[in-house]
Protein backbone atom coordinates (compact mmCIF):
# COMPACT_ATOMS: atom_id res chain seq x y z
CA UNK A 1 0.00 0.00 0.00
CA UNK A 2 1.54 3.53 -0.76
CA UNK A 3 1.86 5.16 2.73
CA UNK A 4 2.02 8.76 0.73
CA UNK A 5 -1.62 8.31 -1.01
CA UNK A 6 -4.69 8.42 0.50
CA UNK A 7 -6.31 4.75 0.98
CA UNK A 8 -8.32 3.16 -1.88
CA UNK A 9 -11.72 1.84 -1.50
CA UNK A 10 -11.87 -1.35 -1.61
CA UNK A 11 -13.00 -2.84 -4.90
CA UNK A 12 -12.70 -6.31 -6.48
CA UNK A 13 -12.43 -5.35 -10.52
CA UNK A 14 -9.91 -3.21 -11.83
CA UNK A 15 -11.66 -0.26 -13.89
CA UNK A 16 -15.17 -0.61 -12.97
CA UNK A 17 -14.08 -0.13 -9.81
CA UNK A 18 -16.59 1.68 -7.51
CA UNK A 19 -18.57 2.94 -10.42
CA UNK A 20 -21.77 1.15 -9.21
CA UNK A 21 -22.05 1.79 -5.51
CA UNK A 22 -21.19 5.38 -6.54
CA UNK A 23 -23.57 5.72 -9.48
CA UNK A 24 -26.91 4.18 -7.82
CA UNK A 25 -26.58 6.33 -4.47
CA UNK A 26 -23.44 8.74 -4.35
CA UNK A 27 -24.31 9.88 -0.88
CA UNK A 28 -24.59 6.36 0.61
CA UNK A 29 -21.16 5.81 -1.19
CA UNK A 30 -19.63 8.88 0.33
CA UNK A 31 -20.90 7.90 4.01
CA UNK A 32 -19.89 4.45 4.09
CA UNK A 33 -16.27 5.33 2.99
CA UNK A 34 -15.78 8.46 5.43
CA UNK A 35 -16.98 5.81 8.09
CA UNK A 36 -14.38 3.05 7.04
CA UNK A 37 -11.05 5.64 5.84
CA UNK A 38 -12.40 9.43 6.84
CA UNK A 39 -12.76 12.36 4.38
CA UNK A 40 -9.75 11.48 1.86
CA UNK A 41 -9.76 8.69 0.32
CA UNK A 42 -9.49 7.52 -3.72
CA UNK A 43 -11.90 5.09 -5.30
CA UNK A 44 -12.17 4.13 -9.09
CA UNK A 45 -14.81 5.25 -11.45
CA UNK A 46 -14.68 3.62 -14.87
CA UNK A 47 -10.68 3.20 -14.66
CA UNK A 48 -10.41 7.02 -13.17
CA UNK A 49 -8.60 7.29 -9.57
CA UNK A 50 -10.75 10.26 -8.11
CA UNK A 51 -9.62 11.12 -5.01
CA UNK A 52 -12.90 12.92 -2.94
CA UNK A 53 -11.97 14.53 0.32
CA UNK A 54 -15.16 15.52 2.29
CA UNK A 55 -16.01 17.82 4.96
CA UNK A 56 -15.40 22.02 4.70
CA UNK A 57 -11.47 21.09 4.70
CA UNK A 58 -11.76 18.76 1.76
CA UNK A 59 -14.51 22.15 0.24
CA UNK A 60 -11.39 24.35 0.60
CA UNK A 61 -9.11 22.43 -0.53
CA UNK A 62 -10.70 21.41 -4.28
CA UNK A 63 -12.90 24.52 -4.45
CA UNK A 64 -9.80 27.10 -3.98
CA UNK A 65 -7.01 24.97 -5.36
CA UNK A 66 -4.49 27.10 -7.05
CA UNK A 67 -4.85 27.07 -11.09
CA UNK A 68 -1.89 25.13 -11.66
CA UNK A 69 -2.96 22.27 -9.20
CA UNK A 70 -6.54 21.77 -10.08
CA UNK A 71 -8.41 21.97 -13.41
CA UNK A 72 -12.19 21.91 -14.59
CA UNK A 73 -11.77 22.39 -17.83
CA UNK A 74 -10.21 18.90 -17.83
CA UNK A 75 -12.62 17.67 -16.09
CA UNK A 76 -15.67 18.70 -17.58
CA UNK A 77 -14.76 19.62 -21.47
CA UNK A 78 -16.01 16.30 -22.92
CA UNK A 79 -19.54 16.84 -21.28
CA UNK A 80 -20.26 20.80 -21.89
CA UNK A 81 -17.99 21.55 -25.21
CA UNK A 82 -19.94 19.31 -27.85
CA UNK A 83 -23.14 20.76 -26.59
CA UNK A 84 -22.27 24.26 -25.52
CA UNK A 85 -19.91 25.03 -28.26
CA UNK A 86 -16.26 25.67 -28.61
CA UNK A 87 -14.37 28.66 -27.24
CA UNK A 88 -16.81 29.22 -24.39
CA UNK A 89 -16.82 28.13 -20.43
CA UNK A 90 -14.58 25.08 -20.19
CA UNK A 91 -12.94 25.06 -24.54
CA UNK A 92 -11.04 28.09 -23.23
CA UNK A 93 -8.29 28.94 -20.71
CA UNK A 94 -9.47 29.65 -17.34
CA UNK A 95 -8.91 33.59 -17.61
CA UNK A 96 -11.36 33.55 -20.89
CA UNK A 97 -13.79 31.61 -18.27
CA UNK A 98 -13.61 34.31 -15.82
CA UNK A 99 -14.12 37.18 -18.40
CA UNK A 100 -17.44 35.29 -19.45
CA UNK A 101 -18.61 34.75 -16.08
CA UNK A 102 -18.15 38.96 -15.78
CA UNK A 103 -20.03 38.94 -18.84
CA UNK A 104 -22.55 37.13 -17.48
CA UNK A 105 -22.89 38.76 -14.03
CA UNK A 106 -23.81 42.01 -15.96
CA UNK A 107 -26.75 40.84 -17.29
CA UNK A 108 -27.87 39.21 -13.87
CA UNK A 109 -28.64 42.56 -12.42
CA UNK A 110 -31.65 43.38 -9.65
CA UNK A 111 -32.52 46.01 -12.69
CA UNK A 112 -33.14 42.47 -14.69
CA UNK A 113 -34.43 40.99 -11.97
CA UNK A 114 -37.29 43.56 -11.14
CA UNK A 115 -38.48 43.26 -15.23
CA UNK A 116 -38.21 39.63 -15.19
CA UNK A 117 -40.96 39.03 -12.14
CA UNK A 118 -44.15 39.81 -14.03
CA UNK A 119 -42.52 38.34 -17.25
CA UNK A 120 -42.33 34.86 -14.97
CA UNK A 121 -45.96 35.36 -13.35
CA UNK A 122 -47.41 36.03 -16.70
CA UNK A 123 -45.65 32.53 -18.15
CA UNK A 124 -46.83 30.70 -15.08
CA UNK A 125 -50.28 32.12 -15.03
CA UNK A 126 -50.81 31.36 -18.93
CA UNK A 127 -49.19 27.12 -18.24
CA UNK A 128 -51.42 26.63 -15.54
CA UNK A 129 -55.11 28.38 -16.79
CA UNK A 130 -54.26 25.92 -20.07
CA UNK A 131 -52.44 23.56 -19.43
CA UNK A 132 -54.77 20.32 -19.65
CA UNK A 133 -53.08 18.46 -17.09
CA UNK A 134 -54.51 21.30 -14.60
CA UNK A 135 -58.32 21.66 -16.36
CA UNK A 136 -59.54 19.58 -13.56
CA UNK A 137 -60.70 21.17 -10.10
CA UNK A 138 -58.59 19.24 -7.78
CA UNK A 139 -56.63 15.83 -9.59
CA UNK A 140 -53.31 14.25 -10.12
CA UNK A 141 -50.47 15.43 -11.77
CA UNK A 142 -46.76 14.61 -12.68
CA UNK A 143 -44.47 17.43 -12.36
CA UNK A 144 -41.73 16.14 -14.45
CA UNK A 145 -44.50 16.69 -17.09
CA UNK A 146 -45.03 20.07 -16.15
CA UNK A 147 -41.90 22.08 -14.46
CA UNK A 148 -39.35 21.25 -17.48
CA UNK A 149 -41.30 23.01 -19.26
CA UNK A 150 -42.29 25.81 -16.86
CA UNK A 151 -38.66 26.24 -16.35
CA UNK A 152 -37.87 26.27 -20.09
CA UNK A 153 -40.17 28.73 -20.64
CA UNK A 154 -39.60 31.25 -17.62
CA UNK A 155 -35.86 30.87 -18.43
CA UNK A 156 -36.12 31.64 -21.95
CA UNK A 157 -39.29 34.66 -21.70
CA UNK A 158 -36.77 36.33 -19.13
CA UNK A 159 -32.79 36.13 -19.85
CA UNK A 160 -33.25 34.04 -23.52
CA UNK A 161 -35.42 36.56 -24.88
CA UNK A 162 -38.61 36.67 -26.97
CA UNK A 163 -37.30 35.10 -30.35
CA UNK A 164 -36.01 32.16 -28.77
CA UNK A 165 -39.12 31.88 -25.94
CA UNK A 166 -41.19 31.84 -29.33
CA UNK A 167 -39.41 29.16 -30.58
CA UNK A 168 -40.25 27.23 -27.77
CA UNK A 169 -43.58 26.65 -29.09
CA UNK A 170 -41.84 25.04 -32.24
CA UNK A 171 -38.32 24.21 -33.68
CA UNK A 172 -35.75 25.54 -31.03
CA UNK A 173 -37.92 23.09 -28.65
CA UNK A 174 -36.78 20.21 -30.84
CA UNK A 175 -33.19 21.10 -30.54
CA UNK A 176 -33.28 21.73 -26.99
CA UNK A 177 -34.54 18.06 -26.76
CA UNK A 178 -31.89 16.78 -29.20
CA UNK A 179 -28.94 19.19 -27.38
CA UNK A 180 -30.13 17.50 -23.59
CA UNK A 181 -30.01 14.11 -25.25
CA UNK A 182 -25.92 14.48 -25.28
CA UNK A 183 -25.46 16.39 -21.56
CA UNK A 184 -25.36 12.97 -20.18
CA UNK A 185 -22.81 11.43 -17.48
CA UNK A 186 -22.62 8.45 -20.44
CA UNK A 187 -20.26 11.55 -22.25
CA UNK A 188 -18.28 11.85 -19.15
CA UNK A 189 -17.30 8.44 -18.28
CA UNK A 190 -16.87 7.67 -22.24
CA UNK A 191 -16.06 10.97 -23.76
CA UNK A 192 -14.89 8.92 -26.98
CA UNK A 193 -17.64 6.30 -27.65
CA UNK A 194 -19.72 7.54 -31.20
CA UNK A 195 -23.11 7.05 -28.99
CA UNK A 196 -25.91 7.78 -31.51
CA UNK A 197 -27.28 11.05 -29.63
CA UNK A 198 -23.92 12.79 -29.94
CA UNK A 199 -25.02 12.82 -33.88
CA UNK A 200 -27.78 14.75 -32.82
CA UNK A 201 -26.39 16.81 -30.00
CA UNK A 202 -23.98 17.96 -33.00
CA UNK A 203 -26.93 18.61 -35.47
CA UNK A 204 -28.44 20.35 -32.91
CA UNK A 205 -25.84 22.17 -31.42
CA UNK A 206 -25.00 23.40 -35.17
CA UNK A 207 -28.51 24.36 -35.18
CA UNK A 208 -29.18 26.10 -31.98
CA UNK A 209 -25.88 28.40 -32.26
CA UNK A 210 -27.15 29.67 -36.15
CA UNK A 211 -30.60 30.91 -34.33
CA UNK A 212 -28.85 32.68 -31.56
CA UNK A 213 -26.52 34.04 -34.51
CA UNK A 214 -29.37 35.21 -36.95
CA UNK A 215 -30.76 37.02 -33.78
CA UNK A 216 -28.04 39.03 -32.87
CA UNK A 217 -27.67 39.76 -36.86
CA UNK A 218 -31.38 40.76 -36.71
CA UNK A 219 -30.56 42.85 -33.82
CA UNK A 220 -27.55 44.61 -34.92
CA UNK A 221 -29.24 45.76 -37.94
CA UNK A 222 -32.16 47.18 -36.50
CA UNK A 223 -29.73 48.91 -33.86
CA UNK A 224 -27.69 50.19 -36.56
CA UNK A 225 -30.80 51.15 -37.73
CA UNK A 226 -31.42 53.49 -34.99
CA UNK A 227 -34.30 51.43 -33.44
CA UNK A 228 -33.94 50.77 -29.40
CA UNK A 229 -33.46 47.28 -28.18
CA UNK A 230 -37.25 46.23 -27.04
CA UNK A 231 -35.78 44.28 -23.82
CA UNK A 232 -32.55 43.58 -22.09
CA UNK A 233 -32.36 40.44 -22.17
CA UNK A 234 -28.61 38.47 -21.81
CA UNK A 235 -28.36 38.69 -25.73
CA UNK A 236 -28.20 42.09 -25.59
CA UNK A 237 -26.00 42.05 -23.12
CA UNK A 238 -23.25 39.64 -24.32
CA UNK A 239 -23.26 42.31 -27.85
CA UNK A 240 -22.30 44.89 -25.54
CA UNK A 241 -18.87 43.68 -24.04
CA UNK A 242 -15.47 43.11 -24.34
CA UNK A 243 -12.74 40.88 -23.38
CA UNK A 244 -10.10 42.35 -20.98
CA UNK A 245 -7.93 42.81 -24.58
CA UNK A 246 -10.27 44.86 -25.75
CA UNK A 247 -11.19 42.57 -28.21
CA UNK A 248 -15.26 42.13 -28.77
CA UNK A 249 -17.41 39.13 -28.12
CA UNK A 250 -17.57 37.68 -31.55
CA UNK A 251 -21.26 36.74 -32.57
CA UNK A 252 -20.47 32.77 -32.34
CA UNK A 253 -19.58 32.82 -28.85
CA UNK A 254 -22.24 34.93 -27.82
CA UNK A 255 -24.30 31.81 -29.23
CA UNK A 256 -22.06 29.55 -27.21
CA UNK A 257 -22.43 31.33 -23.93
CA UNK A 258 -26.08 31.67 -24.67
CA UNK A 259 -26.32 27.70 -24.93
CA UNK A 260 -24.35 27.26 -21.79
CA UNK A 261 -27.13 29.22 -19.49
CA UNK A 262 -30.01 27.76 -21.25
CA UNK A 263 -28.60 23.96 -20.28
CA UNK A 264 -27.25 25.45 -16.96
CA UNK A 265 -30.29 26.96 -15.89
CA UNK A 266 -32.38 24.43 -17.00
CA UNK A 267 -31.40 21.34 -15.16
CA UNK A 268 -30.90 22.94 -12.06
CA UNK A 269 -34.43 24.97 -12.01
CA UNK A 270 -35.88 21.82 -13.51
CA UNK A 271 -34.09 19.10 -10.47
CA UNK A 272 -34.64 21.77 -7.55
CA UNK A 273 -38.24 23.09 -8.71
CA UNK A 274 -39.33 20.11 -8.41
CA UNK A 275 -37.94 18.92 -5.55
CA UNK A 276 -39.88 21.92 -3.58
CA UNK A 277 -43.23 20.76 -5.08
CA UNK A 278 -42.77 17.32 -3.71
CA UNK A 279 -41.55 18.08 -0.90
CA UNK A 280 -44.35 20.79 0.01
CA UNK A 281 -47.40 18.01 -1.13
CA UNK A 282 -45.69 15.43 1.95
CA UNK A 283 -45.96 19.01 4.40
CA UNK A 284 -49.45 20.40 3.83
CA UNK A 285 -48.65 22.30 7.14
CA UNK A 286 -45.77 23.89 5.43
CA UNK A 287 -47.74 25.09 2.59
CA UNK A 288 -50.39 26.87 4.68
CA UNK A 289 -47.90 28.41 6.68
CA UNK A 290 -46.78 30.11 2.95
CA UNK A 291 -49.68 30.76 2.04
CA UNK A 292 -50.29 33.28 5.65
CA UNK A 293 -47.33 34.63 4.95
CA UNK A 294 -48.08 35.39 1.44
CA UNK A 295 -51.59 36.75 3.04
CA UNK A 296 -49.81 38.68 5.66
CA UNK A 297 -47.15 40.42 2.95
CA UNK A 298 -49.88 41.03 0.45
CA UNK A 299 -53.19 41.41 1.94
CA UNK A 300 -56.21 38.87 1.70
CA UNK A 301 -56.63 39.67 -2.02
CA UNK A 302 -52.88 38.85 -2.75
CA UNK A 303 -51.85 42.39 -4.54
CA UNK A 304 -49.05 40.66 -7.50
CA UNK A 305 -45.79 39.64 -6.24
CA UNK A 306 -42.92 42.25 -7.03
CA UNK A 307 -39.45 41.84 -7.26
CA UNK A 308 -38.98 43.61 -3.84
CA UNK A 309 -41.56 41.60 -2.21
CA UNK A 310 -39.97 38.46 -2.46
CA UNK A 311 -37.44 39.25 -0.63
CA UNK A 312 -39.58 39.51 2.18
CA UNK A 313 -41.26 36.23 1.63
CA UNK A 314 -38.31 34.77 4.56
CA UNK A 315 -40.17 31.22 4.59
CA UNK A 316 -40.46 30.90 0.67
CA UNK A 317 -36.86 31.53 0.95
CA UNK A 318 -36.24 29.01 3.96
CA UNK A 319 -38.08 26.19 1.62
CA UNK A 320 -35.81 27.03 -1.09
CA UNK A 321 -32.69 26.74 1.16
CA UNK A 322 -34.34 23.56 2.65
CA UNK A 323 -34.33 21.89 -0.43
CA UNK A 324 -30.65 23.09 -1.83
CA UNK A 325 -29.63 21.91 1.33
CA UNK A 326 -31.00 17.85 0.94
CA UNK A 327 -31.20 18.06 -3.02
CA UNK A 328 -28.02 19.94 -4.16
CA UNK A 329 -28.46 19.36 -8.33
CA UNK A 330 -24.87 19.19 -8.65
CA UNK A 331 -24.06 16.20 -5.81
CA UNK A 332 -20.64 15.89 -7.18
CA UNK A 333 -17.73 18.78 -7.82
CA UNK A 334 -14.86 17.36 -10.22
CA UNK A 335 -10.90 18.85 -11.58
CA UNK A 336 -7.90 17.24 -12.54
CA UNK A 337 -5.01 16.84 -10.36
CA UNK A 338 -2.15 19.39 -12.80
CA UNK A 339 0.71 18.56 -10.20
CA UNK A 340 1.18 16.58 -7.44
CA UNK A 341 -1.05 18.25 -4.45
CA UNK A 342 0.03 17.78 -0.52
CA UNK A 343 -3.12 16.85 1.87
CA UNK A 344 -2.32 20.02 4.53
CA UNK A 345 -1.88 17.50 7.90
CA UNK A 346 -1.02 14.55 6.31
CA UNK A 347 1.88 13.31 4.73
CA UNK A 348 -0.23 12.39 1.36
CA UNK A 349 0.99 13.68 -2.18
CA UNK A 350 -1.94 13.27 -4.74
CA UNK A 351 -0.65 12.53 -7.82
CA UNK A 352 -1.29 14.34 -11.60
CA UNK A 353 -2.89 11.47 -12.70
CA UNK A 354 -5.84 11.62 -10.11
CA UNK A 355 -9.19 13.54 -10.20
CA UNK A 356 -10.51 15.58 -7.47
CA UNK A 357 -13.98 14.99 -6.29
CA UNK A 358 -15.76 17.39 -4.00
CA UNK A 359 -19.25 16.68 -3.12
CA UNK A 360 -20.67 19.50 -0.44
CA UNK A 361 -23.87 18.21 -0.08
CA UNK A 362 -22.37 15.53 1.86
CA UNK A 363 -21.50 18.10 5.29
CA UNK A 364 -25.06 19.73 4.16
CA UNK A 365 -27.00 16.62 5.41
CA UNK A 366 -24.28 15.65 8.22
CA UNK A 367 -25.26 15.52 11.74
CA UNK A 368 -22.38 17.32 12.98
CA UNK A 369 -23.24 20.74 11.20
CA UNK A 370 -27.24 19.88 11.03
CA UNK A 371 -29.17 18.62 13.76
CA UNK A 372 -31.72 15.93 12.59
CA UNK A 373 -29.91 16.84 9.23
CA UNK A 374 -32.14 14.40 6.90
CA UNK A 375 -35.76 16.18 8.23
CA UNK A 376 -36.90 18.75 5.39
CA UNK A 377 -37.44 21.39 7.93
CA UNK A 378 -37.41 24.87 6.38
CA UNK A 379 -38.31 26.29 10.02
CA UNK A 380 -34.49 25.47 10.73
CA UNK A 381 -32.90 28.13 8.71
CA UNK A 382 -34.66 30.99 10.91
CA UNK A 383 -32.64 29.57 13.87
CA UNK A 384 -29.40 29.55 11.56
CA UNK A 385 -27.02 31.98 11.91
CA UNK A 386 -26.45 34.58 9.17
CA UNK A 387 -25.46 32.36 6.07
CA UNK A 388 -22.10 32.65 7.19
CA UNK A 389 -21.19 33.88 3.30
CA UNK A 390 -21.46 37.63 4.17
CA UNK A 391 -18.67 37.59 6.70
CA UNK A 392 -16.80 34.61 5.01
CA UNK A 393 -13.13 35.70 3.38
CA UNK A 394 -13.94 36.73 -0.37
CA UNK A 395 -11.51 37.27 -3.42
CA UNK A 396 -12.68 38.55 -6.92
CA UNK A 397 -11.12 36.16 -9.34
CA UNK A 398 -11.59 38.70 -12.50
CA UNK A 399 -15.91 38.52 -12.10
CA UNK A 400 -16.81 40.29 -8.57
CA UNK A 401 -16.06 39.22 -4.96
CA UNK A 402 -17.04 35.52 -4.40
CA UNK A 403 -17.15 34.05 -0.73
CA UNK A 404 -13.94 31.51 -0.54
CA UNK A 405 -16.84 29.30 1.51
CA UNK A 406 -13.99 28.04 3.88
CA UNK A 407 -15.83 27.49 6.88
CA UNK A 408 -19.54 26.64 5.49
CA UNK A 409 -21.16 23.34 5.41
CA UNK A 410 -23.64 24.54 2.93
CA UNK A 411 -22.48 25.28 -0.29
CA UNK A 412 -25.00 24.07 -3.03
CA UNK A 413 -23.76 27.19 -5.23
CA UNK A 414 -19.79 25.93 -4.73
CA UNK A 415 -16.85 28.41 -3.58
CA UNK A 416 -14.24 30.14 -4.91
CA UNK A 417 -13.03 30.78 -8.71
CA UNK A 418 -15.70 28.53 -10.46
CA UNK A 419 -18.43 29.76 -7.91
CA UNK A 420 -22.02 29.77 -9.44
CA UNK A 421 -23.37 33.01 -11.04
CA UNK A 422 -26.59 32.02 -11.15
CA UNK A 423 -27.61 31.81 -7.66
CA UNK A 424 -29.72 35.07 -7.81
CA UNK A 425 -31.44 34.47 -10.84
CA UNK A 426 -32.29 30.76 -9.77
CA UNK A 427 -33.21 32.04 -6.85
CA UNK A 428 -35.86 34.89 -8.43
CA UNK A 429 -37.10 32.67 -10.65
CA UNK A 430 -37.72 29.62 -7.74
CA UNK A 431 -39.15 31.90 -5.57
CA UNK A 432 -41.66 33.16 -8.22
CA UNK A 433 -42.96 30.01 -9.39
CA UNK A 434 -43.24 29.03 -5.56
CA UNK A 435 -44.89 31.87 -4.75
CA UNK A 436 -47.08 31.28 -7.76
CA UNK A 437 -47.94 27.58 -7.25
CA UNK A 438 -48.45 28.45 -3.33
CA UNK A 439 -51.37 31.16 -4.65
CA UNK A 440 -53.61 28.75 -6.78
CA UNK A 441 -53.21 25.57 -5.93
CA UNK A 442 -53.39 23.69 -2.72
CA UNK A 443 -51.13 20.40 -3.09
CA UNK A 444 -50.63 16.97 -1.53
CA UNK A 445 -49.18 13.35 -2.09
CA UNK A 446 -50.98 10.78 -3.38
CA UNK A 447 -53.15 8.58 -0.78
CA UNK A 448 -50.32 6.00 1.31
CA UNK A 449 -47.39 8.16 0.33
CA UNK A 450 -45.62 10.06 2.97
CA UNK A 451 -42.93 11.63 1.43
CA UNK A 452 -41.00 11.93 -1.57
CA UNK A 453 -39.15 9.36 -3.35
CA UNK A 454 -35.17 8.61 -3.43
CA UNK A 455 -33.62 10.75 -6.26
CA UNK A 456 -32.57 9.24 -9.63
CA UNK A 457 -28.69 9.80 -9.65
CA UNK A 458 -28.13 8.08 -12.94
CA UNK A 459 -29.35 11.59 -14.95
CA UNK A 460 -26.75 14.11 -14.65
CA UNK A 461 -28.24 15.67 -11.48
CA UNK A 462 -29.87 14.63 -9.07
CA UNK A 463 -33.41 14.33 -10.30
CA UNK A 464 -36.49 13.26 -8.84
CA UNK A 465 -38.19 9.52 -9.67
CA UNK A 466 -40.42 9.68 -12.65
CA UNK A 467 -43.82 9.97 -12.40
CA UNK A 468 -43.57 12.40 -9.75
CA UNK A 469 -47.07 12.59 -8.83
CA UNK A 470 -48.70 15.29 -6.57
CA UNK A 471 -52.73 16.06 -5.99
CA UNK A 472 -53.20 19.24 -6.94
CA UNK A 473 -56.35 21.03 -5.96
CA UNK A 474 -57.28 24.68 -7.68
CA UNK A 475 -57.81 27.51 -4.36
CA UNK A 476 -60.61 29.44 -6.24
C1 LIG B 1 -30.46 26.04 -8.16
C2 LIG B 1 -29.74 26.48 -9.20
C3 LIG B 1 -28.25 26.28 -9.36
C4 LIG B 1 -27.35 25.58 -8.61
C5 LIG B 1 -27.59 24.74 -7.36
C6 LIG B 1 -26.04 25.77 -9.25
C7 LIG B 1 -24.85 25.20 -8.77
C8 LIG B 1 -23.59 25.48 -9.29
C9 LIG B 1 -22.35 24.94 -8.75
C10 LIG B 1 -22.21 23.97 -7.58
C11 LIG B 1 -21.34 25.45 -9.50
C12 LIG B 1 -19.84 25.19 -9.33
C13 LIG B 1 -19.42 24.09 -10.31
C14 LIG B 1 -17.97 23.69 -10.11
O1 LIG B 1 -17.33 24.22 -9.16
O2 LIG B 1 -17.48 22.84 -10.89
C15 LIG B 1 -21.94 26.31 -10.51
C16 LIG B 1 -21.23 27.02 -11.45
C17 LIG B 1 -21.82 27.79 -12.44
N1 LIG B 1 -23.17 27.96 -12.65
FE1 LIG B 1 -24.66 27.32 -11.48
N2 LIG B 1 -26.16 26.57 -10.35
C18 LIG B 1 -27.49 26.92 -10.44
C19 LIG B 1 -28.07 27.72 -11.42
C20 LIG B 1 -27.38 28.37 -12.42
C21 LIG B 1 -27.98 29.26 -13.38
C22 LIG B 1 -29.46 29.65 -13.41
C23 LIG B 1 -26.97 29.70 -14.19
C24 LIG B 1 -27.02 30.68 -15.34
C25 LIG B 1 -27.98 31.57 -15.54
C26 LIG B 1 -25.74 29.06 -13.73
C27 LIG B 1 -24.50 29.25 -14.30
C28 LIG B 1 -23.31 28.79 -13.76
C29 LIG B 1 -21.99 29.17 -14.27
C30 LIG B 1 -21.71 30.08 -15.46
C31 LIG B 1 -21.04 28.54 -13.42
C32 LIG B 1 -19.51 28.70 -13.48
C33 LIG B 1 -18.79 27.46 -13.82
C34 LIG B 1 -17.29 27.65 -13.65
O3 LIG B 1 -16.85 28.78 -13.29
O4 LIG B 1 -16.57 26.67 -13.88
N3 LIG B 1 -26.02 28.25 -12.65
N4 LIG B 1 -23.32 26.30 -10.36
N1 LIG C 1 -22.39 3.50 -13.92
C1 LIG C 1 -22.47 4.65 -13.63
C2 LIG C 1 -22.58 6.01 -13.29
C3 LIG C 1 -21.52 6.68 -12.71
C4 LIG C 1 -21.64 8.04 -12.37
C5 LIG C 1 -22.84 8.68 -12.60
C6 LIG C 1 -23.03 10.12 -12.26
O1 LIG C 1 -21.76 10.65 -12.09
C7 LIG C 1 -21.66 12.03 -12.15
C8 LIG C 1 -20.45 12.60 -11.83
C9 LIG C 1 -20.29 14.00 -11.89
C10 LIG C 1 -21.33 14.80 -12.29
C11 LIG C 1 -21.09 16.26 -12.40
C12 LIG C 1 -22.11 17.03 -12.85
C13 LIG C 1 -21.91 18.31 -13.53
C14 LIG C 1 -20.75 19.04 -13.48
C15 LIG C 1 -20.65 20.24 -14.24
C16 LIG C 1 -21.76 20.66 -14.98
C17 LIG C 1 -21.70 21.89 -15.83
F1 LIG C 1 -20.44 22.19 -16.13
F2 LIG C 1 -22.42 21.69 -16.94
C18 LIG C 1 -22.29 23.13 -15.03
O2 LIG C 1 -21.52 23.31 -13.87
C19 LIG C 1 -23.70 22.80 -14.55
N2 LIG C 1 -24.34 23.96 -13.91
C20 LIG C 1 -23.84 24.80 -13.04
N3 LIG C 1 -24.79 25.67 -12.70
N4 LIG C 1 -25.86 25.33 -13.40
N5 LIG C 1 -25.57 24.28 -14.13
C21 LIG C 1 -22.25 24.37 -15.87
C22 LIG C 1 -21.21 25.26 -15.65
C23 LIG C 1 -21.11 26.41 -16.43
C24 LIG C 1 -22.05 26.67 -17.42
F3 LIG C 1 -21.94 27.75 -18.18
C25 LIG C 1 -23.09 25.79 -17.64
C26 LIG C 1 -23.17 24.65 -16.87
F4 LIG C 1 -24.16 23.79 -17.12
N6 LIG C 1 -22.87 19.91 -15.01
C27 LIG C 1 -22.96 18.80 -14.30
C28 LIG C 1 -22.57 14.22 -12.61
C29 LIG C 1 -22.74 12.84 -12.54
C30 LIG C 1 -23.90 8.03 -13.18
C31 LIG C 1 -23.78 6.68 -13.52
Amino acid sequence: VDSNKPPVVFHIFPFFGSTINYGIDPYKFFFACQEKYGDTFTFILLGRKMTVYLGPKGNDFIFNGKLSQVCAEEAYTHLTTPVFGTDVVYDCPNHKLMDQKRFMKFGLTSETFRAYVPLIIEEVETYLKNSPLFSARKGPVDLLAVIPELTIFTASRTLQGKEIRKGFTGEVAGLYHDLDAGFTPMNFMFPWFPFPQNKRRDAAQRKMAQTYMDIITKRRAAAARGKQPEEKDMIWNLMNQKYKDGTVVPDKEIAHMMIALLMAGQHTSMATMTWILLHLASRPDVVQDLYEEQLRIFGKDLEPLTYESLGELTLHNYVIKETLRIHPPLHSIMRKVKSPMRVPNTHWVIPDNHYLMAAPGVSAIDGKYFKNPTAYDPYRWAGEKVTIEEEEEKFDFGYGLVSKGTSSPYLPFGAGRHRCIGEQFANVQLGTLLAMFVRLLKMNLPDGQKEPAPPDYASLIAMPQRPATMIYEWRK
